[in-house]
């Protein structure tokens, strides 16, 4: 088990990571999320004793990880994957790590075959490709064969079938009662590979819990109602009779309707009443990249200026940033006015702007409909209305298909 206890890291002036207290436990793959710059790579670095803590502490397996007895093969960990001998080929890179570890050499075989470069281990590692620098750096990982293992961004840079690969390979670990932990940007991944997450933002925990907790704890559900297109007063009777049966509905551009605070059944009933006929009537639920952007667009420091992101609409009030009633994310507690204030002895974050109007939600379908209450404070201006959920970040190669990566 990974257990930090009021991890602190600051680089003069900046606080990189605040007051962190967190476990990994053995047997699942707890995702690590955050946004850029949010200080996951430097908790990682501290967990492997590679940068030293300014104040707090973390241990694995109750020993800070420069105690810890024959370190090689109890953790494994990827970080940079470019951070090799580009000159060795990627047998002898492994090698010289086993036998700094201590490790038989005929792991350095075992490893190559797992990760699929047994047909380039004899190539200079120089010339190989992201995703198989992304593989070489996995091999390095497993190869002390250890019960704890850390991975910053391991998908980054491999293809479809390289990333189903990794998935495959942490759930492979997780079962086999190994502590399995993964940063990763990539939320759509998270939500396949991850049973539990802890989610950073400017370097204080925002969230530590299952992704299923995480998901109902952070979206915001509704339901989708459409009437016919031909019958345009049937969308304007539907909607005053919702608002009077006390829910709050809101247009969609595509002319369909987000209704919150009333259950599916009782819209039914509604609309039955009010003699309206339906095309639709389903229930939405924010994905986990959708409960993410909800959760952190507070905390992202670097955003375009055309980002849409910053329009997802705030989501609902109620304990934590759940729907009414859904639990608190652990660790963090709803901001009020700026949630991330400079700390003592720290500059003002020069990227972060002031709090701006809560973004734009759909239009009010009904002048009588009541608006939705603003969230968190979002950190950019909002630009237009964008209720539809953002696509997902892809990794910087997932379209191209490299031809050199080994598989
Ligand atoms: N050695 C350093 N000296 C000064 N500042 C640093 C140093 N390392 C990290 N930082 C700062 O600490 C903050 C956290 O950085 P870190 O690399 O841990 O974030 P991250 O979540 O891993 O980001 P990304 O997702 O972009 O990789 C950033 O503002 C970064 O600029």
């Amino acid at each position: 088990m990974i257990e930090a206890v009021g991890l602190t890291k600051r680089y003069g002036a900046k606080t990189a990571v605040h007051n962190l207290s967190f476990q990994v436990r053995p047997g699942a793959v707890t995702g690590f999320l955050g946004p850029n710059g949010s200080g996951k790579s430097t908790t990682m670095r501290m967990i492997l004793g590679l940068d030293e803590p300014t104040s707090g502490r973390v241990t694995i397996g109750g020993h800070p990880f420069r105690n810890l007895p024959n370190a090689p093969r109890q953790v494994g960990a990827l970080l940079d994957a470019k951070a090799v001998h580009g000159g060795r080929s990627a047998y002898n890179h492994l090698l010289s790590l086993a036998q700094l570890g201590g490790i038989p050499a005929r792991r350095v075989d075992e490893v190559l075959g797992v990760v699929g470069l047994q047909g380039v281990a004899k190539r200079r590692s120089k010339g190989f490709s992201l995703g198989m620098g992304q593989r070489l750096g996995i091999a390095a990982a497993l190869l002390g064969d250890p019960q704890v293992l850390l991975f910053d961004e391991p998908v980054n840079g491999l293809d479809p079938e390289g990333i189903l690969w990794v998935r495959n390979l942490m759930k492979q670990l997780a079962a086999e009662g190994r502590t399995v932990f993964v940063s990763s940007h990539l939320m759509s991944e998270m939500a396949l590979t991850a049973d539990h997450l802890i989610v950073i933002g400017r370097g204080q925990l925002m969230a530590d819990m299952s992704v299923k907790d995480f998901i109902s704890a952070n979206s915001a559900d509704f339901a989708r109602v459409r009437t016919p297109e031909t019958e345009p007063a049937s969308r304007e009777k539907l909607t005053a009779a919702l608002v009077e049966a006390g829910g709050q509905v809101l247009s969609e551009p595509d002319g369909g309707l987000r209704v919150t605070g009333l259950p599916l059944p009782r819209i039914s009933d509604v609309a039955h009443g009010a003699d309206v006929r339906l095309w639709e009537l389903s229930p939405h639920q924010a994905s986990l990249e959708e409960a993410y952007m909800r959760m952190t667009q507070g905390a992202v420091d670097y955003r375009s200026t055309a980002d849409q992101l910053a329009a997802l609409a705030p989501p609902p009030p109620g304990p934590g940033y759940g729907h009414p009633g859904a639990p608190a994310p652990q660790g963090w507690a709803p901001p009020e006015g700026n949630p991330y204030p400079v700390l003592p002895g720290e500059q003002p974050n020069p990227y972060a702007q002031a709090p701006a109007a809560a973004p734009q939600p759909p239009q009010a379908a009904h002048p009588a409909a009541p608006q939705p209450p603003a969230g968190p404070p979002p950190a950019a201006p909002a630009p237009q209305p964008a209720p539809a959920p953002a696509p997902a970040p892809a990794p910087a190669d997932l379209t191209k298909r490299d031809s050199e990566d080994a598989r």
